[in-house]
């Protein structure tokens, strides 16, 4: 496919999720279905269509801005957003050129919008607009976010890096790099860059992808269990665990087992690590993981049968906002009423995780949000209502620390 088809197919794409209306199927099952309709496309087209389509889910909302005059709706559906985009990557003659399956030129009334929005300062947008965020979400995450919050949610609306995990009961970093290297895969020791004065975990072995990204599924080194796929700020909240070898480690709410095998690396496959997830079908590819990366980990079904842990951690279900770089399709469809759910969710499962923490051992709260009523309020609500554990300490992280938006919170027990 030429780049400007590609640019049609994602048009197509987006204007049949229709991002701002409710009950939408995720975006991942929409791109499978066009890439079963579109057997012309091989691989290389699906990943630029999917970044195309993501690039745009990305900035929805601002794409659209302004409108042609003060009282007039922005432009409607995906044309305005990837012509838009191609308007900022100078590429609007290559992509719109009407040729074969191209999208058409644009009209004369596009390219006046396209002046306007050139001139127009994103500052001046609403909020929603200018944030990218349904309406009702603005405030809490500017009351969450404070002075940071225009530069954490621009930095939403940019693309993500692929980081990678050294397994260290497979592979040295450099061992890792090399043999990465060898298929064509650049990888490079990458830290968490905190603000002045903020002491975050080290990652001695975090890797970011440089190029070759495409190649790292089927590279032996990924094969066979040396590097895993995740996030620095994932790998941090591992480190912040603080998980030493010989402990006995529960991972709460599992599912693929990231964070559970990240413990079992740290504790250098000493000790035990027990998965527990409220859907045990999220954990089913962890026995193949776990295999893959040298690790024992012990599924358990009802935790309650797990016995008391030095290391408790709840990788709690949350709105996913620090991770909407990634899956920025989630966002639109993320309602206050999920909000309130998730909160009251977390608040549950923290009491029922906290029952299997031995004496004198870690409770680790942690979600891949930036609010505030997922993060501090509830790791504060949490600490009043339980006489038996103390705050050790906590950590956010958006993304412009270098990873995902995460947040964790220490508890010891008495
Ligand atoms: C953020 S994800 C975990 C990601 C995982 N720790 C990782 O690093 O790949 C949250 C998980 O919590 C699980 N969950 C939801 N409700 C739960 C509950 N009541 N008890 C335990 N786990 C639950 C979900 O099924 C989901 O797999």
């Amino acid at each position: 496919m030429t780049p400007a088809a590609r640019a049609q197919a994602a048009i197509e794409i987006l204007d049949r999720f229709r991002p701002l209306e409710a009950g939408n199927e995720p975006m991942d099952r929409h791109l499978i279905a066009w890439g079963r309709r579109s057997r012309f496309a091989g691989s290389g087209d699906r990943a630029a269509v999917a970044d195309l389509v993501y690039a745009a889910l990305r900035r929805w909302r601002s794409l659209a801005w302004p409108p042609m005059a003060e009282d007039a709706e922005p432009p409607a559906g995906a044309r305005p957003r990837l012509l838009a985009l191609a308007d900022e990557a100078g590429t609007l003659d290559v992509l719109f050129s009407g040729l074969g399956h191209a999208p058409a030129p644009p009209t004369e009334a596009e390219r006046a919008w396209l002046a306007l929005r050139r001139d127009a300062d994103p500052a001046a947008a609403p909020d929603p607009v200018r944030f990218d965020l349904p309406d009702w979400l603005a405030a809490p995450m500017r009351d969450s976010l404070g002075e940071q919050a225009p530069a954490v949610l621009s930095a939403l609306g940019e693309r993500a890096p692929l980081d990678l995990r050294v397994n260290r009961l497979r592979a040295t970093p450099e061992a890792a790099r090399a043999a990465l290297a060898a298929e064509g895969i650049a990888a490079e020791p990458v830290a968490l860059a905190p603000a002045p004065g903020a002491a975050l975990p080290a990652l001695p072995d975090a890797l970011r992808v440089t190029a070759g990204a495409r190649a790292l599924r089927r590279a032996a080194a990924y094969l066979d269990g040396s590097v895993e796929i995740q996030d620095i700020a994932s790998q941090a909240v591992a480190a912040f665990a603080d998980a030493r070898p010989g402990e006995r480690a529960l991972d709460f709410c599992a599912g693929g087992g990231g964070k559970a095998l990240a413990l079992a690396a740290a504790m250098e496959g000493k000790g035990e690590v027990f998965a527990h997830d409220g859907d045990p079908r999220r954990m089913s590819d962890l026995p193949a993981r776990a295999a893959r990366a040298g690790a024992r980990i012990r599924r358990v079904t009802d935790p309650e049968a797990a016995p008391p842990c030095d290391l408790v951690l709840v990788d709690a279900p949350c709105s996913g906002s620090g991770a909407w770089r990634r899956n920025p399709d989630a966002k639109w469809g993320f309602g206050s009423g999920d909000l309130s759910a998730l909160v009251e969710t977390q608040a549950a499962i923290l009491d029922r995780a906290a029952a299997r923490v031995a004496p004198g051992g870690r409770l680790v709260y942690a979600t891949c949000s930036l609010l505030e009523a997922e993060n501090r309020a509830q790791a504060r609500e949490f600490a009043a209502r339980s006489p038996d554990f103390t705050l050790e300490g906590d950590m956010i992280l958006t993304p412009l620390e270098g990873g995902d938006g995460f947040y964790a919170a220490r508890f010891r027990r008495l």
